[in-house]
């Protein structure tokens, strides 16, 4: 496994814990088991271990207390169940940690302010402050105000961005089942649980079914692409059961508990992690085989010449993706040209550039600072 470069650092966990787990599969708030992983977090931070929370729930909590008996589909009534239901895990957490006379701080995030880089900037400092200062931060999507397109939509997504934000150590998905097992164990009596692998494997994405329980809105899969994400950092993901006994002091003290997935490869430096963590793609740029494969093999910086077509609406400085003649995915970048100008600056060298558009805003369509390969991590659409 591939460690962090300071080990005199003091550990740091992110630990999520899922919608089902919280609210005892919908039937409200457990705020006996939210008590015990408080009490679990408090005897972790007495071991040196910062702790930011990732908890859902809202959405849950807040369709049992408007007396709904199913989660609704339309946006605006999931929107205020999770406002509803939000005061009730604050309140639930602050008030577990109090106990211990410990402070905590609500963070509510969306995907904007973690797309956008000075937020994400801000993000970073405001979590940090919050842990330089002994507070667990309990962090959720800001659910009421984020809209389908803007939104994370799972916390196991947000939960690997935090850590990415934190440069956490560990990245804890506490859920319902003991961990990732080789199949779905709600359909397959028979699974075995994974007790580790490389976090890195696209193959495990295959382990998992579709479907998340009734609450939960990622399933497996976004556990297993939220580790990806979280080891492009660094961290390591463990997937366990969030109603096992101890654990999190189990895991702590060094026991094996549930999957542990283990970034392989060097993590990327701090501003390519936030690069590789834009959900939104706004355009894709077709290059040919030369360019497909300088930037493949050497990382080099993409410039228009190798490029062949270019589709969708974007800005300067927006995310697109980069696919070979075959329309594999190469690399994800931001472009340093609007999509009108690429389009009139495709295939042509960097110093017709000028003189096409009548100004030179870079030489390069998009710099290598700014580009992430995709491989072999592959981001969802
Ligand atoms: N290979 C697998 N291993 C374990 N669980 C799986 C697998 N494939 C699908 N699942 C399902 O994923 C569910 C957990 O996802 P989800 O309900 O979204 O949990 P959470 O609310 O904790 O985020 C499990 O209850 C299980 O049925
Ligand atoms: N922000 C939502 C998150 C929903 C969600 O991701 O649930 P889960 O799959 O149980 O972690 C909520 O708090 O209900």
């Amino acid at each position: 496994m591939m460690g962090r470069p300071d080990p005199q650092r003091r550990r740091r966990w992110v630990i999520k814990v899922g919608s089902a787990l919280v609210t005892d599969n919908g039937r409200g708030l457990d705020h006996h088991r939210i008590q015990d992983w408080v009490r679990q977090i408090v005897e972790a931070r007495a071991r040196g271990i910062e702790v930011v929370l990732v908890s859902s729930g809202s959405i849950a909590e807040g369709v049992r207390r408007l007396g709904w008996d199913q989660r609704p589909a339309a946006l605006h009534q999931l929107q205020a169940a999770a406002s509803v239901g939000q005061m009730g895990l604050v309140q639930a957490y602050e008030g577990g940690f109090q106990r211990f006379d410990v402070r905590t701080a609500q963070v509510l995030l969306t995907h904007e302010d973690l797309a956008d880089r000075k937020r994400y900037l801000n993000a970073r400092v405001t979590l940090r402050a919050l842990l330089e200062l002994g507070v667990v931060p309990v962090v959720n999507e800001n659910d009421t105000i984020a809209t389908d397109e803007i939104r994370f939509g799972d916390n196991d997504t947000l939960a690997a961005l935090v850590s990415n934000l934190v440069e956490a150590d560990e990245l804890v998905i506490l859920t319902d089942q003991a961990g990732l097992f080789d199949a779905d164990p709600r359909a397959n009596a028979d699974a075995r649980l994974i007790d580790r692998a490389a976090a890195e494997d696209e193959s495990l994405e295959r382990l998992c079914s579709d479907a998340p329980g009734v609450l939960g809105s990622g399933g497996m899969r976004t556990k297993v692409v939220a580790a990806r994400r979280a080891a492009r950092a660094g961290a390591l993901t463990r997937i366990a059961s969030g109603r096992a006994a101890d654990v999190l002091t189990r895991i702590a003290a060094g026991e094996s508990v549930g999957t542990r997935l283990e970034p392989s490869r060097e993590p990327l430096v701090a501003r390519k992690q936030w690069i590789a963590g834009q959900l939104q793609v706004r355009g894709r740029l077709w290059l040919d085989a030369g360019a497909a494969a300088v930037l493949r093999g050497h990382g080099r910086s993409l410039l228009a010449v190798g490029v062949t077509a270019v589709e969708g609406r974007f800005r300067r400085g927006e995310m697109v993706a980069c696919l070979d003649p075959a329309g594999q995915e190469v690399a994800r970048g931001l472009v340093n040209y609007d999509a009108p100008a690429a389009r009139r600056i495709a295939g042509q060298p960097s110093s017709a550039i000028e003189s096409i558009l009548g100004y030179l805003a870079e030489s390069e369509l998009i710099h290598r600072d700014n580009l992430v390969l995709t491989d072999p991590v592959r981001l969802p659409e």
